[in-house]
């Protein structure tokens, strides 16, 4: 086991062993959400043990009881609860850095880890009654910290770099102020401006664009003089065109690459975004990163500089804090609620890595997702894939095996795509199998376990994907399956509590069922997935640095999926990826 000591703690009635990293060195849970000390254990936990020991009654307390009394033995000792005071919880862009006391935005509120709710209501707050009622009316009566220590900077007028956790209500925390400013502009300047836009959401996806349009309209709903319009990709412009001349809003919910196509496209476009009060970028450091940038510096060249802007995002690298200034003016505000030592994934939420030979991972799999299936009634699934076809292939082998799967990535039409978002986020007893589509923001209710297949993106990536389970303090569980050859990645969330978990012995009956569904699955799927995967490690830095290495690699991935030798590939794409002239691979 990678990295010191271990601490076992009960999620949900299931033995979790957990690194004991220092910022893991406080007073754990219990199930019920009472404070209590975390028993102490090292072992390894296989997951299909745990979950066989669960079903017949012995699970808890299943680790081995003298490497529990080594452990405790050793010494680690436990600290009093943490009171630390938050560590920048609202500090300056540049100068004086004032603080929040944790004990005062934190306690028992919310869900099972009791942080994510504030003492404070919605109804202390210097909101308005339109606003208060929308609040009301959306069920929400406490504010989340991230929104008590929020809004009274963003009423201000200042301009704000935010972090939080995921799903500690990030949305609402910006929507609600901007919609005030908004409401309190003068009539004088509302008429003159009537059909311009004056809040303007940024948002990396158009699932997330579209769930942020629905909050706003919950916000909006006694707001009648306000409303709001989303224009994303992957639907007809001219049918955005003729709504938004039909009706314009003052509030707009966009991505990035449609909102600079309405720019240079639409007419009178550029002249209703000069009236842009309010810019948030949602995920703003995904906005900010080399993908979208270019197209993000259009936009806000469009706006008024003296606008407010707002930055959210649960992952701040310091990069993104570097580049801020691009966006915000001088005297922003960097409101951090994460506290000090504590990490930025949730400690309700077990994380779990396994590391087993590429031809495995297909039953691997299908043996966790059966297990999970069995124990869990209202299971609720998303698994990560490297890319778009890689989670076609995933999906299509998985469905093969019997599982209720769904499947969501960009290859998929957008009515499709939303199709499938809506009905995963009312249903129970379903896997998402996803590309990183649904990686950040998107706001599934009580997704029971996040598996994430293949090394990520990156940290922050990893982070978000984690993020869909555990949402508003609830419980949850995440597993990343890597190859011996990933797990390299795992120096990059060493800070956070992801534990080892041994590979499940996979029984023969598993193994020939996962050949079996393997074998049904298309030829072209096959190919196309192959692909995929070729260009998503060949520009991975540390793989993809060693050419015959990665012909290797990819001839373990085409076995791994029934195939005796990996397929060809068109010249051209080969040509692309800067592969053509590396032995091994063969072209068409
Ligand atoms: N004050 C509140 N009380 C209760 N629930 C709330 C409150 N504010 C927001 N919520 C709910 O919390 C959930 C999570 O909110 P949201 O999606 O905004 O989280 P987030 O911090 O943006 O997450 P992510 O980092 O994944 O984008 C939503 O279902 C939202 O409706």
């Amino acid at each position: 086991m990678a990295g010191g000591d271990i601490l076992l703690r009960t999620h949900g009635g299931l033995p979790v062993l957990a690194r004991a990293s220092p910022c893991s060195l406080r007073l754990r849970l219990t199930a019920s959400g009472r404070r209590a000390p975390s028993s102490l254990a090292a072992a390894k936990v296989d997951i299909g043990d745990v979950v066989s020991q669960l079903r017949s009654g012995s699970a808890r307390g299943a680790a081995d009881p003298k490497r529990q009394r080594r452990v405790s033995e050793g010494g680690l000792a436990f600290p009093r609860v943490v009171t630390s005071r938050i560590r920048g919880a609202e500090e300056e862009g540049e100068g004086e850095a004032p603080q929040l006391d944790a004990e005062k935005i934190g306690g028992e509120a919310g869900g099972v880890d009791g942080s994510y709710l504030s003492e404070t209501r919605f109804d202390q707050c210097a909101i308005s009654e339109l606003s208060l009622k929308g609040v009301k009316d959306a069920g929400y009566g406490r504010m989340t910290q991230v929104q008590e220590a929020t809004l009274p900077v963003i009423l201000q007028g200042k301009d704000v770099l935010a972090k939080a956790k995921t799903g500690t209500g990030k949305t609402v925390a910006f929507l609600l102020p901007a919609i005030e400013v908004l409401s309190k502009l003068p009539s004088s300047q509302r008429s003159q401006l009537r059909s311009s836009i004056n809040l303007l959401v940024m948002c990396p996806t158009r699932e997330l664009a579209n769930q942020v349009a629905v909050e706003a309209k919950k916000l909006l709903k006694y707001h009648r003089s306000l409303g709001v319009q989303v224009v994303i990709g992957g639907t007809r412009i001219t049918q955005e065109q003729r709504n938004m001349q039909a009706n314009p809003c003052q509030i707009l919910v966009a991505t990035p690459g449609r909102l600079k196509d309405h720019l240079e496209n639409t007419p009178g476009f550029s002249t209703r975004l000069k009236g842009v009060k309010v810019l948030v970028l949602d995920e703003a450091d995904r906005l900010l990163d080399m993908g979208f940038r270019r197209d993000i510096e259009k936009i806000m060249a469009a706006t008024p500089k003296d606008r407010q802007t707002l930055l959210f995002s649960a992952t701040v690298p310091e990069e993104v804090r570097q580049i801020s200034h691009v966006a915000m003016r001088k005297d922003y505000r960097f409101i951090n609620t994460v506290k000090e030592g504590d990490e930025e994934t949730h400690s309700q939420v077990s994380q779990m890595y396994m590391i087993a030979p590429l031809d495995l991972h297909f039953s691997i799999l299908y043996d966790v997702l059966k297990k999970h299936v069995a124990d869990d009634a209202d299971y609720k699934v998303i698994i990560f894939c490297t890319t778009a076809m890689v989670t076609k292939l995933v999906a299509e082998v998985l469905s093969q095996l019997k599982l209720n799967i769904r499947e969501i990535h960009s290859r998929k039409s957008q009515s499709a795509r939303t199709k499938v978002s809506d009905e995963f986020r009312r249903s129970k007893g379903v896997i998402l199998v996803s590309s990183d589509v649904s990686a950040r923001g998107v706001d599934y209710p009580d997704v029971t376990l996040v598996i994430q297949v293949g090394i990520p993106a990156g940290r922050e990536q990893y982070i978000h994907r984690i993020g869909r389970t555990g949402r508003k303090g609830k419980e949850g569980q995440g597993l990343l399956l890597l190859a011996p050859w990933e797990s390299h990645f795992l120096t990059s969330v060493k800070d956070l509590s992801v534990s080892e978990a041994v590979t499940p012995s996979v029984d023969s009956s598993t193994q020939t069922e996962v050949k079996g569904a393997l074998r049904r699955v298309e030829m072209k799927s096959k190919e196309s997935a192959y692909q995929a995967w070729l260009g998503y490690y060949n520009s991975n830095k540390t793989i993809g640095g060693n050419k015959s290495r990665l012909v290797t690699l990819g001839e373990e991935f085409s076995r791994s999926m029934g195939l005796a030798a990996p397929p060809a590939i068109p010249k051209l794409i080969l040509r692309k990826m800067g592969l053509s002239k590396v032995p091994g691979f063969r072209s068409t």
